[in-house]
């Protein structure tokens, strides 16, 4: 099994988690110990991606592009990545975290529309960065449909194509398949972002691995949207076990998981009755925020909400969709009692 290049997502993935609130100072101490670490790549952005902090998305506490600053001149060997969702961020949000020393440009759509990131692709590429692609909710597709998608970022321009498992909604089966049908079809490398919803982040991140993926990502004690991510440190503590030495230094993740993130967590990042129905349902991690504003507003429950958005098969952008539902299901209670 190959080495595969890890990306820590704790100041991107995790920034959902914390409410948006990072301040320049907290960036800094992650990344310096991550760098220190030896963590090739620290993604930091708001959760959303470039130019996420609208009332939509949540307003993020300091401005992305001062934490994005922070991180490059604190990284001595690390990579700086950031998020870009076409739609929320434009050009010249992609043009000025470029010219502020980012390394790397992730890519996310929902994993059938492709065909929107080609401008964005060929952009970053202009600009010398590395170009990652996100197929944001990949468990709704099946692996054949993948394909065609990942190809299309492929010829924009791509280095990396990941399947993103943006609800924590697929079991190890559904990972292999996807991750290999990407492998056998693809010339460039591939990746695979994990949540916890079910249980299997870690599992299925080294399912992934098996399957030939080259990149994975993790956060720091997990630290991200909804019932989170594969923990960065246990990530690295399972691929030392298999032999698999990314020379990444365990004892300084763990310390900075328990001293500097823990603290930060508003919630424990656990999987409880939300963070369940929303994997089981195959709900977007990132809704689940709005899921519980909107279920305590509403005198409703969040698994509910979860449950009715699943089957509407919502998807990133429909936050709106929300209120509409938990409205609804507080109409039906009204007219039971
Ligand atoms: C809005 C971007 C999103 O949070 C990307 C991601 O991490 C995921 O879909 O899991
Ligand atoms: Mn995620």
């Amino acid at each position: 099994m190959k080495i595969p290049r890890l990306t820590d997502t704790t100041l991107r993935d995790g920034d959902h988690a914390v409410s948006h609130s990072y301040t320049p100072e907290m960036v800094r101490t992650i990344v310096q110990n991550l760098d220190e670490a030896g963590v090739p790549v620290i993604e930091v952005s708001h959760g959303s991606g470039l130019n996420g902090s609208t009332i939509q998305q949540g307003f993020s506490k300091h401005s992305e592009f001062d934490l994005i600053k922070v991180a490059v001149e604190t990284a001595k060997q690390a990579k700086i990545a950031s998020l870009f969702v076409p739609g929320i961020g434009t050009s010249n949000e992609l043009r000025q975290a470029a010219e502020l020393g980012i390394s790397i440009l992730r890519i996310a759509v929902h994993c059938t529309e492709a065909d929107v990131t080609e401008q964005y692709f060929r952009l970053a590429k202009e600009l010398g960065l590395e170009a990652v692609g996100f197929l944001m909710m990949s468990h709704t597709q099946p692996a054949n449909v993948l394909v065609e998608q990942a190809k299309l970022m492929e010829s924009y321009g791509a280095d990396c194509v990941y399947v993103v498992d943006s609800a924590g909604a697929l079991v190890q089966s559904g990972v292999r398949e996807r991750v290999s049908a990407l492998k056998e079809a693809l010339s460039i490398e591939v990746g695979f972002h994990a949540h916890n919803n079910l249980g299997l982040a870690i599992g299925n991140t080294i399912t992934a691995l098996e399957a030939g993926a080259d990149q994975i990502d993790g956060t720091l004690r997990g630290l991200g949207a909804g019932a989170g991510n594969a923990p960065t440190e246990v990530l690295v503590a399972v691929l030392n076990k298999m032999n698999l030495d990314t020379g990444i230094n365990l004892s300084i993740l763990m310390d900075v998981a328990e001293e500097v993130v823990a603290p930060l967590m508003q919630t424990p990042i656990v999987i409880d009755r939300d963070n369940l129905s929303s994997g089981y349902a195959g709900v977007y991690n990132s809704f689940l925020l709005h899921v519980r504003h909107a279920a305590e507003k509403f005198g409703v429950k969040a698994s509910e909400i979860m449950e009715e958005l699943g089957k509407r098969k919502a998807v990133a952008g429909q936050e709106d969709w929300i209120l509409d539902v938990a409205v609804e299901l507080a109409k039906k209670k009204v007219l039971k009692v």
